[in-house]
C-alpha cells in the first residue's frame, strides 16, 4: 500500500514510517490552508485534515495523512495540542489528537505576541530546528516523549480506526 504523508517534517515522516513499516510512505508539501501558529483545536484539526487532502490530490498514495501542530488555551493557560487525519480516496476522514502538555509562561508569553512556537523553541532551548527533531514536548517532558513518539501514538489512533471501519 502506498501512504502520503502531508509535510517534509522529518518528525512526522518518521512517525508513519515507524506505524506503516511494511508499506511505501511518500511526502508531499501541503498547506494547512489555517495559521501558520493554530491557536484552537478546532484550527489545528482543520489544518491536519486540509494537508491529508492537499497531499492525496498532489499524490498517487491511497490514503493520506495529515499532521499539525498548535497551541490551545485551558482557561487561560496554554497547552501544546496536536492533532492527525488520515483521508481515503473515497473521502472517509479519521481524526485523532496528541497528548497535551502546559506550555511555560515564558513560552506562553511569546505565543501571545503572536511567535511561533518553532522559533519560540529554538530561542529558548538555544537550539536549531526543535520542531524537526525532539520539539516542545520533548524538551518539557525531558526528552522522555519526542515530537516523533508523540506522533506515532496519533498515526497509531488514525490507522486503527480506518481499519477498524473499512477492513472489518
Ligand atoms: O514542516 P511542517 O509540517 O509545516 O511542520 P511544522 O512543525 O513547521 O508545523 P506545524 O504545522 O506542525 O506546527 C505549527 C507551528 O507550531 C510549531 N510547533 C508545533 N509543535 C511544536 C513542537 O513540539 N516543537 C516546536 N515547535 C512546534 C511549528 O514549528 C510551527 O511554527
Amino acid at each position: 500500500m502506498s501512504i502520503v504523508i502531508g509535510s517534509q517534517n522529518p518528525a512526522k515522516i518518521a512517525a508513519v514510517k515507524d506505524v506503516f513499516a511494511q508499506d511505501e510512505v511518500m511526502a508531499a508539501d501541503a498547506p494547512s490552508q489555517v495559521s501558520d501558529q493554530p491557536f484552537s483545536d478546532a484550527e489545528t484539526r482543520l489544518g491536519a485534515i486540509n494537508r491529508a487532502f492537499n497531499a492525496l490530490k498532489s499524490a498517487s498514495g491511497e490514503i493520506a495523512i495529515g499532521l499539525e501542530g498548535g497551541i490551545m488555551y485551558v482557561d487561560n493557560e496554554l497547552y501544546l495540542c496536536n492533532w492527525g487525519a488520515l483521508v481515503t480516496r473515497n473521502n472517509n476522514i479519521f481524526t485523532a489528537s496528541g497528548a497535551r502538555i502546559l506550555l511555560p509562561v515564558e513560552i506562553a508569553d511569546e505565543l501571545k505576541k503572536g511567535m511561533e512556537l518553532g522559533d519560540v523553541m529554538d530561542a529558548y532551548a538555544k537550539k536549531q530546528d526543535v520542531r524537526k527533531k525532539e520539539g516542545a514536548i520533548g524538551i518539557f517532558t525531558n526528552e522522555r516523549i519526542s515530537r516523533q513518539d508523540m506522533f506515532v501514538h496519533v498515526v497509531q489512533l488514525l490507522r486503527g480506526q480506518w481499519e477498524y471501519w473499512e477492513e472489518t
